[in-house]
């Protein structure tokens, strides 16, 4: 049996820019990132996205600016956990990017990430973003930083997908 956690995250963009902050603790630690993390009990997903964006780097965006743009799973050998990751999206917040205790963000040019310090299937699946594709991918990994197997596939439709999945 395995055991699903919902996660958020959260890429800001600007021009040709795209906010990632680098992890100083924890998962993930030392790693580029999107913002994001658990969805607590009772919280929905959006609420869950805008306030870890906010409390890993200051921004604040409203739920109706942020485009949910795929469904990521990510499983690990040997774990009984899967990690349902929402990605979402934004060019619309309030405020100035701040390093807090979990994150330092950064603006960078968008053909010019740090993919030796991300995660591997970030390479991966980050040209759909850039090309405003919806997509689902699933990566198993060996430990953080083996991917084993994949698979990504483009949608239609996000609401359709959660639909058809029962979400
Ligand atoms: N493989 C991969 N690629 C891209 N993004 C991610 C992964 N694995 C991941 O976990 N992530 C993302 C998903 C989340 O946005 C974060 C991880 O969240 P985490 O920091 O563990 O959750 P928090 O709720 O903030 O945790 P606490 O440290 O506050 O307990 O990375």
């Amino acid at each position: 049996m395995v055991l699903r956690k919902v996660y958020t995250l959260v890429f800001v963009r600007k021009e040709n820019q795209i906010l990632l902050g680098y992890k100083k603790r924890g998962f993930g630690m030392n790693k580029w990132n999107g913002f994001g993390g658990k969805v607590e009990p009772n919280e929905s997903i959006l609420d869950a996205a805008i306030r870890e964006l906010n409390e890993e780097c200051g921004l604040t965006v409203e739920t109706t600016d942020l485009k949910n743009l795929a469904h990521l799973e990510f499983t690990f050998t040997g774990e009984p956990v899967m990690m349902d990751c929402r990605v979402f999206s934004t060019n619309i917040f309030n405020g100035t990017p701040i390093e807090t205790e979990e994150m330092l963000p950064r603006w960078f040019q968008i053909d010019q990430l740090p993919f030796d310090n991300m995660w591997p299937d970030d390479r991966i699946w980050f040209p759909y973003m850039f090309k405003n594709k919806l997509f689902y991918g699933k990566f198993n990994f060996n430990g953080v930083d083996t991917i084993l197997n994949y698979k990504i596939r483009e949608l239609e439709s996000m609401e359709e997908y959660y639909n058809e999945k029962g979400d």
